[in-house]
């Protein structure tokens, strides 16, 4: 049986120069790359390609948020790059989520729904005008998207173990806001260590600038897996 990756880089750069300069140094093929919308828009399938030729997973990281039929056109046109994953927003509501697990249909695609935000506090709760906790409303947005088929959700390392334990269908818990030190001046709000985020229960951790920014990158990425191994 192939070997889960649980370790998904994110590739948050700017020029797809920097990207590939990034990708021909990292020795361990075993990881999973994420690319977000600063390399897609404005690389589209240069970059993805580039990804996948290269024999990585691909993590398109593109967060679609819209009306049903938006959406649905935007999972049918991901399915041409060959991404493994894609994330979309739980707070699309029902018949967005509904829309895109038929757009994806057949294919070995992933949706992933993001609940709340790595970067987001208790703030964002009153700012929504939301009666549940982070932990409530993370949890209550999982079910919803697990339940109509989305097949793995996105929240912090804090709420990770409630949903896990309380969704009893399976699915992928990928968590971002992963720190091993932390760094000045950090938009991540909600953040843990690689492997508090595994023991919590994440499937598959997300580690953007504590890799991409490490004077090593492959020193940084062996580091974490042992950590989570
Ligand atoms: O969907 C995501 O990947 C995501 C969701 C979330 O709640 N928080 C979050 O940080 N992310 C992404 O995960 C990566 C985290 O990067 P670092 O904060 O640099 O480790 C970024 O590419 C974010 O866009």
């Amino acid at each position: 049986m192939k070997k889960k990756k649980r370790l998904a880089v994110a590739l948050d750069f700017t020029t797809i120069e920097e990207a590939e300069k990034f990708l021909y140094n990292i020795e361990d093929k075993d990881i999973i790359i994420k690319i977000g919308y600063s390399l897609f828009i404005k690389y589209g399938t240069d970059i993805t390609d580039f990804v996948k030729n290269r024999g990585f997973d691909l993590f398109l990281d593109l967060k679609l948020h819209d009306i049903p039929n938006t959406v649905y056109n935007g999972v049918k046109a991901a399915l041409y790059t060959g991404a493994d994953y894609l994330t979309i927003h739980t707070l699309g509501g029902i018949k967005m989520l509904e829309k895109a697990v038929e757009a994806k249909k057949d294919s070995d695609l992933k949706l992933l729904g993001v609940t709340i935000l790595t970067s987001h506090d208790e703030k964002y709760l009153d700012y929504i005008g939301s009666k549940y906790s982070i932990k409530e409303l993370a949890l209550k947005l999982s079910k919803n998207a697990v339940n109509i088929g989305i097949d793995g959700i996105v929240c912090s390392a804090e709420e990770v173990k409630q949903i896990k334990e309380d969704i009893k269908k399976e699915f992928i818990a990928v968590v971002p806001g992963i720190r091993t030190e932390k760094i000045e001046g950090d938009d991540q709000k909600r953040v843990l260590t690689p492997e508090e985020a595994i023991n919590l229960g994440a499937d598959i951790i997300v580690v953007g600038r504590p890799i991409i920014k490490a004077k090593d990158p492959n020193k940084k990425i062996k580091e974490i897996k042992e950590r989570i191994n």
